[in-house]
Parts: C-alpha cells; sequence; structure tokens
C-alpha cells in the first residue's frame, strides 16, 4: 500500500512519570506498509455534503479536532492503533473523494485492519460503505460466492434517505447505497436509531418504510426499552453477515453534542448510546465504524470533540 506522509501533529498531551501510564498519543502510530493489523483511523475531510446539502459547513475540519481530542484519553486497549491520514475533499469534487476513501477502506480491510472513519459530513457513509461493498466484492468473496448481507446500524437524529436524483450530499448516503444494493442484487439492511420525527419529512418515512428499514425514535429510547431496544438490535444483526455502525453525532441532544450541522433539539444522551454501541461492538461482526458531522466551528469548549473521542475509546476498548 502506498502511503502519505501522515501527519502525526494531533497527536500530543499529557505525559505521566508512572508506569502504565499511556495515553493514546504515545500509543497511536503512522500506517506503515506491512504492519500487524489493528485499529486505523483515516480522516474524511469534507464539507461538500453539507453543503449541497445546504447546512452549517465546517465538517472538513472534524477529523482532526477528533485526534486531537483522543489524543489524552487514557490507552487501554492491547491491540495495535494507527492513523492512516486523511482523505481530502476539494472543493466540490465529493464523488471522487468518496471513491478514493472507498479504495483506502478496500485496503485497510484487506490487510486486516478494523478501520474507523472520522468524518466529514455524513456524506462519508457512501464512501464508507463503498469499501466494505469491494472488500466483499473481492475474490475470496465473504462468504464464498453470496451477496454479502451488510448491516448498515445509523446512530442519527436523521434518516439520510433523500432522492439522491436531486444532488446527492449528506442527506442521501443511504438512499445511495440502497440503489447500489439493489443493482447488484444484494440486500439492504438498514437501522437508523434516534430519529426525530420532527426533523423528517413524511417523504423519508416513506421511503424508510418502503426500504424496510428499523427505524426507533429518539423518545422511544429511554431506560425502560434500552433491553427491548437492544434485543431488537441483536436480533438485527443476527441476519446480517457484516456490520457496519456509523454515528452521526447529531443524535446527542444539543447540550452534549452542540458541535454538528443540525442539532438534535431533544436527542439521545450518550449515556442510552453507549450500552446500545457496545452490542454493536461486540457482536463479532463489526468490520467498519465511522462518525460523522462533527463541526468544531460551533463546538462548546470541545464536547462534541470529547464525545467523538469517548466514543472511539469505546468503541475499541476490546482490542
Ligand atoms: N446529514 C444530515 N442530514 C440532515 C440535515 C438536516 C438539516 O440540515 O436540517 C438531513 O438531510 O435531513
Ligand atoms: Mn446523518
Ligand atoms: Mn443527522
Amino acid at each position: 500500500m502506498s502511503i502519505e506522509v501522515i501527519d502525526m501533529s494531533p497527536w500530543a498531551g499529557r505525559e505521566d512519570p508512572e508506569p502504565d501510564s499511556l495515553r493514546w498519543h504515545q500509543a497511536i502510530h503512522p500506517l506503515a506498509d506491512d504492519t500487524p493489523a489493528g485499529v486505523a483511523l483515516i480522516g474524511f475531510a469534507s464539507d461538500a455534503g453539507v453543503a449541497r446539502n445546504q447546512g452549517r459547513i465546517g465538517a472538513a475540519a472534524g477529523p482532526r479536532a477528533m485526534r486531537k481530542a483522543l489524543a489524552n484519553l487514557a490507552w487501554h486497549r492491547h491491540g495495535r492503533a494507527y492513523d492512516a491520514g486523511d482523505v481530502h475533499c476539494h472543493g466540490n469534487a465529493l464523488e471522487t473523494a468518496q471513491e478514493q476513501l472507498g479504495e483506502r477502506l478496500e485496503q485497510l480491510l484487506a490487510a486486516g485492519h478494523f478501520p474507523l472513519v472520522l468524518g466529514g459530513g455524513h456524506e462519508v457513509a457512501y464512501g464508507s460503505w463503498l469499501g466494505l461493498a469491494r472488500h466483499f466484492e473481492k475474490p475470496p468473496l465473504e462468504p464464498a460466492n453470496e451477496a454479502p448481507t451488510i448491516g448498515i446500524i445509523n446512530f442519527d437524529a436523521h434518516l439520510d434517505l433523500r432522492d439522491p436524483s436531486h444532488v446527492p450530499s449528506s442527506g442521501t448516503p443511504f438512499a445511495q447505497i440502497a440503489e447500489q444494493c439493489q443493482a447488484r442484487g444484494w440486500p439492504f439492511r438498514y437501522a437508523c436509531l434516534g430519529i426525530s420525527r420532527a426533523a423528517n419529512t413524511r417523504a423519508l418515512f416513506a421511503r424508510a418504510e418502503a426500504l424496510d428499514v428499523l427505524v426507533r425514535e429518539d423518545h422511544e429510547i429511554h431506560a425502560g426499552t434500552l433491553d427491548t431496544i437492544g434485543h431488537e438490535l441483536e436480533a438485527f444483526i443476527t441476519d446480517c453477515d457484516a456490520v457496519y455502525l456509523t454515528l452521526d453525532l447529531d443524535v446527542l441532544p444539543a447540550a452534549e453534542a452542540p458541535g454538528v450541522s443540525a442539532p438534535a433539539a431533544r436527542g439521545v444522551p450518550l449515556a442510552l448510546l453507549e450500552p446500545l454501541i457496545g452490542i454493536v461492538r461486540d457482536s463479532g461482526k463489526l468490520r467498519l465504524a465511522d462518525l460523522a458531522e462533527l463541526n468544531p466551528d460551533f463546538d462548546i469548549d470541545n464536547r462534541t470533540a470529547r464525545i467523538a473521542a469517548r466514543l472511539i475509546h469505546h468503541l475499541t476498548l476490546n482490542g
């Protein structure tokens, strides 16, 4: 794999003198050829999808802000972690950037890494999925010679199922993936949790129903329903060969995560998201994850970046 020179400058932080006190910035290394498998962070520095979707731009700065917030978190892992650099979206060249992300992810997956993509607007999801799809298309197929059932689990205030025939954007990735699945004869399996009914039109709910999406609205997710929704998630995962997890930070209440393009008026608190994300993490089927929509321009005291970092810590704790 040919690798760019990776900017490791965000990886700085506190250094404790006593033993066994590592933090992420001391444990992570730039990705190099032939390194043993590990978690591979890759940035998708893109504002184009949000700009096309009439949103507040700034998400291109998300990857760097996430790395800086993660740098100082305590290192509790045993496995390896790498920084695989960034894919940049230049201007409005979103489709090119998504293709490039797909290629890089295909390479990371082939090398046995667990790729974790740092967005970028939620247009990152289409590039993420392209990488996983290419991985499954390449021989030997997983499972052999069969259409893979890739389950997409999205925590989001929005369905992101807008009609891409208008303009592909941060609001269309899962409709684009549904189209790609249909073209390939692959099943489309999509679960979207944390949806705000007030922030999604009837047309979007109708498309979700037509595509048989598992939808759970923000108000449905509370302490009393957590077990039930966890079981629903487990059943969804059972029917899949592989899972792609995508975390749109606007699923959180705006007070917890103000630094996004389209904040949620209600949202689902981190305390409820973490156990659900833990189910996905521990399923044994998670092959790829991304975090989307961090916009540092609207963040307050790095709250949203800190949540993103904590979610990365949470997702990678087992390795
Ligand atoms: N990725 C974001 N998607 C949302 C944005 C909504 C908004 O800007 O208000 C959507 O398209 O629905
Ligand atoms: Mn989204
Ligand atoms: Mn959203």
